[in-house]
């Protein structure tokens, strides 16, 4: 049917809202390796150290899904390969790169979206950004109580979590491999307002009418 692809800054709730998506359209879900990523941890307790490696990890994981999702064509990932410079790019502007890190990285990066570009179905139907302020962000992160996003856990995120978000806007903006939306992530609380998720369901079906990857009289069963 369709590739979905969602995308947002930590806590966003894109797994949350792949879920929803990938159950109400009957298509696959896609999550990113988050707890049973081993690089994670290590990243966050030395980021200098991690960054690269975990970059290589995450991108190595979201090259095979987004081939996986593109050859099966009926799916929602989570996060995706088109997000992965983003991270990479911020890390890197902040000193936790080095030079032939970051050129290694950019050729890795390059040689696998020319591969994408080689394959029957080339890019994603949908993008679906999730836009949070970071208040609404740090709540959720406290919310979901990963031990090594926390601000108790090192105060210098709050500065890491606040520039991440400044380098969405610009990505949003130019990303464009499929049509894309936006959700407002502080105004619809699709996890514990029926009302919400409804809301936001009935605006990804109708994007999905609009781009032409549902009929036009398509309702849920
Ligand atoms: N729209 C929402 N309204 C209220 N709570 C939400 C919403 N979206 C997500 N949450 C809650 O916020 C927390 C984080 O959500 P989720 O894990 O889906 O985020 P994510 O974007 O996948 O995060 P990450 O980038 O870290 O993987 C969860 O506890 C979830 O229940
Ligand atoms: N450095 C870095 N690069 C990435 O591409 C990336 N993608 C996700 N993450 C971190 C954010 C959450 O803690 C957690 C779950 O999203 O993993 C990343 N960190």
């Amino acid at each position: 049917m369709a590739v979905i692809v969602l995308s947002g800054p930590i806590g966003a709730g894109k797994s949350s809202l792949t879920s929803i998506l990938s159950k109400y359209l009957a298509t696959d879900p896609f999550y990113e390796s988050v707890d049973d990523n081993p690089v994670l941890p290590l990243f966050y307790e030395n980021p200098k150290k991690y960054a690269f490696l975990l970059q290589v990890y995450f991108l190595n994981t979201r090259f095979k899904s987004i081939k996986k999702a593109l050859s099966a064509d009926n799916n929602v990932l989570d996060r995706s390969i088109y997000e992965d410079a983003l991270f990479f790019q911020m890390n890197a502007d902040i000193g936790r790169a080095t030079k032939e890190e970051v050129t290694t990285y950019y050729e890795l990066l390059d040689g696998m979206m020319a591969e994408l570009k080689a394959m029957p179905k080339r890019q994603p139907d949908l993008l679906i950004h999730i836009h949070v302020s970071y208040e609404t962000m740090i709540k959720r992160i406290q919310k979901r109580g990963r031990k090594y996003e926390q601000l108790s856990y090192d105060p210098t995120l709050e500065d890491y979590y606040k520039r991440l978000l400044t380098y969405y806007k610009p990505w949003y903006d130019q990303y464009n491999y499929s049509p894309k939306m936006v959700i407002d992530g502080d105004k619809y609380d699709f996890m514990n307002s029926a009302d919400d998720c409804d809301k936001v369901l009935k605006m990804i079906v109708a994007k999905l009418k609009e781009v032409g990857k549902l009929p036009q009289d398509w309702t849920k069963l």
